[in-house]
């Protein structure tokens, strides 16, 4: 039987209570004889700067490193709102990706049929709703230099970040969200802002070239991103893959998560690229959604997001697409029975906890098993 080396990083807030969830199902999938998950766990943002005053400790990175997959939780609350800025709890995920070179963040919004009631939006416009956004994660302002706040000659202080990309960094995402593309709908639409930022310019001329000279089988259409944001709540049905930069991935992709219902929902996969040698990448999962401290400790959010992310980790890691389908189902038939966590209940619906809901998972597994 195969065997990984799964880090867990379960973060602060809701983190810990739905990296519980996972784990039972982890073991599920053990039990079952589909593969052996050797798990190790650590500390990152708030919890790892109470106990040590880092984000994440160097142990920690190099344990993440090592892994088949890391499985992230969530970081941040108003707990840390004032500790030193690179020791801020968010300062251990930018670390992560950053150091594992985890370029590529897919972010799928997908609308269940039995969920299409549960968004703001009419049920014509989500139902059936499949979209994949493709964030690039270790560039643009993120991490560009300067990134200051200097005090200038006459007292006042001037804040900077710095939007910036290369060809190369524009390419390899370019290439992944027209390789995932070929799979799905065989259409990029390509948000920038090159009316404004120099940027723009850049990731235009770069997606045009790459979709021509290698993807000429895959539609592709450039869209202006503040467009982009107010067509995903017109008619999200037009697209297939959006490419995006990492500050409009970021906000573009909470906006899909209202079309499924709720950012309880929307699940990630960040993925490196492939070793020379092995062919393996580096990979973190993650959901969407930050640590949510105002529902934190009160056993009712939804791990739907959390669960999603590690099918993720069983199809793009760990080469069990079979296992992560069966997961898929698994959710699926779950919310067409009706159990619903409170963020994606309709008014008057009873609503379960998060523990039902990852036991409520396990229990359609087992029935999908016999
Ligand atoms: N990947 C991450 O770790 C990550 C992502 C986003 C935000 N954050 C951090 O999280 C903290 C809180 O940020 P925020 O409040 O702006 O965003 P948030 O995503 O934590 O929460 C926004 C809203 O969505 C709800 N929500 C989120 N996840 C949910 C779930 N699984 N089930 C039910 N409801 C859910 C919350 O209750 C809240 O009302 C901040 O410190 C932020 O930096 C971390
Ligand atoms: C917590 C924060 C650093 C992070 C981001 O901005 O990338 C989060 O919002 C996300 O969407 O993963
Ligand atoms: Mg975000």
């Amino acid at each position: 039987m195969a065997s990984f080396n799964l880090f867990l990083l379960p973060g602060d807030g809701i983190g810990p209570e739905i990296m519980v969830e996972v784990k039972s199902i982890l073991s599920w999938f053990q039990a079952r004889g589909v593969a052996t998950f050797e798990t190790e766990a650590g500390l990152v943002g708030g919890s790892a700067y109470d106990a040590h005053g880092k984000a994440i400790s160097e142990e920690d990175m190099k344990l993440a490193q090592a892994a088949d997959a890391v499985l992230f939780g969530a970081v941040g609350g108003p707990k840390w709102d004032s500790v030193p800025y690179d020791v801020r709890p968010e300062a251990g995920l930018l670390r992560l990706r950053k150091d594992l070179g985890l370029f590529a963040n897919l972010r799928p919004a997908i609308c269940y049929p039995a969920l299409a009631d549960a968004s703001s939006l009419k049920r014509e416009v989500v139902e059936g709703l499949d979209i994949l956004i493709v964030r690039e994660l270790t560039g643009g302002v993120y991490f560009g230099e300067p990134k200051e706040i200097v005090t200038l000659e006459n007292g006042e202080k001037r804040a900077v970040d710095t939007q910036l990309y290369t060809t190369h960094e524009i390419e390899r995402i370019a290439r992944v969200a027209f390789d995932l593309a070929r799979t799905r709908g065989k259409k990029v639409a390509s948000a920038e802002k090159r009316n404004v930022m120099k940027s723009g310019v850049l990731w235009n001329q770069v997606v045009t070239k790459i979709g021509k000279e290698e993807y000429s089988d895959v539609a592709l259409e450039h869209v202006l991103a503040d467009n982009c944001a107010m067509q995903l709540v017109r008619w999200p049905k037009q697209y297939d893959v959006i490419v995006c930069d990492n500050l409009f991935g970021d906000i573009l992709s909470d906006v899909a998560a209202m079309l499924t219902g709720s950012l309880g929902m929307l699940p990630s996969a960040s993925l490196g690229a492939p070793d020379a040698a092995t062919g393996k990448r580096k990979s973190l999962y993650e959901p969407v959604h930050g640590s949510a401290p105002d529902i934190a400790g009160k056993g009712i959010a939804n791990p739907i997001a959390m669960i999603g992310s590690f099918a993720m980790a069983l199809r793009y890691s760990l080469g069990l697409g079979e296992a992560a389908d069966m997961l898929d189902k698994a959710i699926a038939n779950v919310l067409a029975s009706g159990v619903r966590t409170k963020d994606i209940a309709a008014a008057g619906q009873n609503a379960v906890g998060t523990k039902d809901m990852g036991a409520a998972i396990v229990k359609e597994l087992e029935a999908l098993a016999r």
